[in-house]
């Protein structure tokens, strides 16, 4: 098992939690009592920093309840944590985007997160024209 270094922000959240064989996604909790309104943009404290192993990443997307329970849009799609966000002051948070009025106790499980590898160094080579067979653009297979 990979282990890695928590610090955790706020008391009254629950620790990260791995459940093996059930899904590999960990949830994250919302480290304070949260209330939006409709139409309402926050960003809100995951209350976790994470020292990520060498070479690796997290997304955090929601949970797929989230929208279900709480009307909670999260507003970049998808959460990168790069590696060098690992600091003592590095908190991880959600942008999120109510689209009704809410209230989120704090330690609400309302994200989820994994890690995967860096993707290889890569370099751009400017070219007038690609090799690879012509698929026909965008939209073109069907409606
Ligand atoms: O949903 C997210 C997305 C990012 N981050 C943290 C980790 C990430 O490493 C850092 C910066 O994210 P990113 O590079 O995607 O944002 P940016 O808008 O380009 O900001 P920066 O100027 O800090 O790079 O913010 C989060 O806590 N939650």
């Amino acid at each position: 098992m990979e282990e890695i270094k928590v610090k955790y922000f706020v008391d009254g959240i629950d620790e990260l939690c791995y459940v093996a064989g059930k899904s590999d996604w960990i949830d994250l909790h919302a480290a304070e009592d949260v209330d939006m309104k409709a139409g309402e943009f926050r960003l809100i404290p995951l209350g976790v920093a994470i020292e990520l192993p060498e070479g690796y990443e997290a997304h955090v997307v929601p949970r797929s309840s989230t929208f279900k329970n709480y009307g909670l849009l999260q507003a970049n799609s998808m959460g990168v944590v790069d590696y060098t966000y690992r600091g003592d002051n590095d908190q991880w948070h959600v942008p999120m985007y109510a689209t009704r009025d809410v209230h989120i106790d704090k330690n609400t499980r309302i994200s989820q997160f994994r890690i995967m590898k860096n993707q290889p160094p890569l370099v751009f080579t400017r070219v007038e024209h690609l090799t690879g067979p012509d698929r026909g653009g965008f939209g073109s297979t069907g409606k």
